[in-house]
């Protein structure tokens, strides 16, 4: 990736967030991933695309720890996955799950679930918590849903709420995996608008899987920047923002709810 002048943009954001290297992985006998090298900048918006099986949730789930590389290291902000700590940091929204309309968990239980991640998974929720949850439910306007279950929401208001429960730790880095699917076309713009909104406006690096071909050509342009078998990495870089200087927005919650409030709302 090309280096940019460091008196004109801000040198933190050409932090590397996620670098892969010599990337193998197989299924038993059926290899899905070959020698795949790619990193993804602070900022940057990177959408993958690849038919269906190219191996596109199987790299998020590596990138997430799920999974392990069979050849290959990754890293996540510098550092080797297996010494990485700072999960808290990530924001992941897998592919969309369908709920029992009976499943007995609230909006505002699944939005803090997200806070429990790894560390905190018995500890008790605290009035900062409950706040925090307060906040992600404002910033993505689903307050009046807090107490419904979850599967009597609508897909786009389930989507809504996966991503709130996402931003809930104030996440460096949003992974999202196919966050359209099953959503009608007028609420995926309303979706991808919000989407953009917070790449523009907030510190955050956004790595999306997508079908969306119309939405990722117009956001992060015609031609993939890199091909590695069916897999296609489209990437809009940091330095391609304008307020991506010294001065650079902070991306906390509340400063997410402000400037999402100061906007037409998002109807999803
Ligand atoms: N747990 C598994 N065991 C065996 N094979 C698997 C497993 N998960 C996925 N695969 C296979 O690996 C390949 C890649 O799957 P993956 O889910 O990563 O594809 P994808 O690009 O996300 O596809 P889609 O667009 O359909 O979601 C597919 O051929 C799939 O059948």
């Amino acid at each position: 990736m090309a280096e940019h002048t460091k008196s004109k943009f801000n040198p933190s954001c050409h932090q590397e967030i996620i670098t892969m290297q010599n990337i193998t992985f197989s299924y038993e006998q059926k290899q899905v991933i070959t020698d795949l090298n790619f990193s993804i900048k602070e900022r940057d918006f990177v959408g993958l695309i690849g038919s269906n099986g190219a191996g596109k949730t199987t790299l998020l789930r590596m990138i997430v720890g799920l999974l392990k590389p069979e050849h290959g290291s990754i890293s996540l902000f510098g550092e080797p996955i297996g010494k990485f700590k700072h999960w808290e940091r990530i924001g992941y929204v897998p592919q969309k799950n369908s709920f029992n309309p009976l499943f007995p968990v609230t909006v505002r239980e699944v939005i803090l679930s997200g806070l429990y991640g790894r560390s905190k998974l018995f500890s008790r929720i605290s009035k900062a918590d409950l706040v925090k949850a307060e906040d992600a439910m404002h910033a993505m306007q689903i307050e009046d849903l807090s107490n419904k279950r979850i599967g009597q929401l609508s897909g786009g208001q389930q989507q809504r709420v996966f991503l709130a429960r996402a931003l809930i730790n104030n996440p460096a880095l949003l992974i999202l995996d196919e966050p359209t699917v099953g959503i009608d076309v007028e609420t995926q713009e309303g979706f991808f608008h919000m989407i953009k909104h917070m790449h523009q406006h907030h510190n955050i690096t956004f790595l999306m899987v997508s079908h969306d071909m119309d939405m990722v050509r117009s956001y992060l342009g015609q031609e993939p920047l890199q091909q590695n078998g069916k897999l296609k990495f489209y990437v809009k870089h940091s330095h391609e923002l304008e307020n991506c200087v010294e001065n650079d927005l902070t991306h906390s919650l509340k400063g997410l709810r402000q400037s999402m409030n100061q906007r037409a709302p998002v109807v999803i």
